[in-house]
């Protein structure tokens, strides 16, 4: 088929078969996904996918492989999905797809998550998404959607590429997730999508994770527990500020309120330090940590938690080795 798009998804949890499911609903895409602990359960049942707003569908991608290395060709698409754990490992697996015309999508929490995609491959076009969707994988192969879903998505600039040339790249993919009936936000600057979702990441992912509390409990367990969250998230806002990115102080009161208007809840992360998996704390809190150290802006409360979460994830590395 002359318009068919090759593309392959790598990291098949919770969100991965999510988009999967999404990206198969299209005629045009052509989906090899690579799954790692679920690969058995997908290979020979497929992907079963329960979700509020899409129904029940089992997917059966054209290709499940367990290594990109196995696909034996390029795509047009690579959709990262993977927790962001060892981030700069991943471009090497990702190198035998990666060809002329490949781009990379980037669907994960945290930031500076693009940079060693950029380092790997500096000709290619990336495109970097902020996702809302929540899911959980209960059992290898099965998962199930609640009902909050949005993508925002946009392009991370390449200077060595003309704007057309990534703009019909933006075009294409996000064609391909409103055939799939996902709603998305197409974004000018997605940074500064990047750097909301992560200072409502700092925060509650974080807090959630030390406590074992969900966001509501934790709000209400002291006088102190709010002003906190609210210092938190002020210093992310420094930070990101100070890094040219255009985010305004209400957004403390905006994520304040969003959190309290929904039912309580728990975290991506404190889900992988309750299942002993390795947390996202490089990409959640280490990027601010660091920019905020080499931009002079103080982040004493963050910096707390990031010495804290990296504590617990050495303990949580060394039980998954
Ligand atoms: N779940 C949610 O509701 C939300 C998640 N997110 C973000 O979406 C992204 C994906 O999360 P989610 O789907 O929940 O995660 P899951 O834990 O459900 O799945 C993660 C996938 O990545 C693989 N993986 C784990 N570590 C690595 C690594 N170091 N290198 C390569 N692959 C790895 C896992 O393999 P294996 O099969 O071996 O475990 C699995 O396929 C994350 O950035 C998360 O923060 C964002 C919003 C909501
Ligand atoms: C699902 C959501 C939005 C909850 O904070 C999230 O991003 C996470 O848990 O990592």
């Amino acid at each position: 088929m002359a318009d068919q798009v090759n593309v392959m998804l790598y990291g098949l949890g919770a969100i991965g078969s999510f988009y999967a499911f999404i990206l198969n609903q299209s005629n045009r895409v052509r989906l090899t996904v690579v799954a790692r602990s679920n690969y058995e359960a997908v290979k020979n049942n497929g992907l079963h996918i329960s979700s509020i707003n899409h129904g029940d569908h089992v997917v059966r991608p054209a290709k499940v492989l367990k290594t990109p290395a196995e696909a034996g060709e390029t795509y047009d698409y690579v959709v990262c999905v993977h927790k962001a754990i060892d981030q700069s490992s991943v471009p090497k697996q990702l190198a035998p797809v990666v060809g002329e015309k490949t781009c990379i999508v980037i669907i994960q929490n945290g930031v500076g998550n693009e940079d060693p995609f950029r380092e790997a491959f500096p000709t290619s076009p990336i495109l970097s998404c902020v996702t809302w969707v929540g899911a959980k994988q209960d059992q290898p192969g099965f998962v199930k959607h609640q009902a909050s879903e949005n993508t925002q998505i946009g392009i991370f600039p390449n200077k060595k590429l003309d704007a057309a040339t990534e703009k019909s790249r933006l075009d294409e993919f996000a064609s391909l997730l409103r055939a799939g009936g996902t709603p998305l936000d197409v974004e000018a600057n997605i940074q500064v999508q990047r750097w909301e979702k992560v200072v409502w990441n700092c925060a509650w992912n974080s807090l959630t994770t030390l406590t074992m509390l969900d966001t509501h409990t934790w709000l209400k367990s002291s006088d102190d527990s709010m002003p906190m969250t609210r210092r938190l998230m002020r210093e992310v806002i420094d930070v990101a500020r100070k890094c040219s990115v255009p985010i305004q102080y209400n957004l403390i009161d905006t994520l304040i309120d969003r959190i309290l208007g929904m039912p309580p809840i728990g975290s991506s992360m404190q889900i992988d330090c309750k299942m002993g998996r390795p947390m996202e704390v490089d990409v959640i809190l280490g990027t601010p940590v660091r920019k905020g150290r080499e931009l002079g802006v103080p982040v004493p409360t963050l910096e707390v938690l990031y010495t804290l979460l990296q504590a617990i994830n050495v303990r949580l590395k060394a039980n998954a080795a």
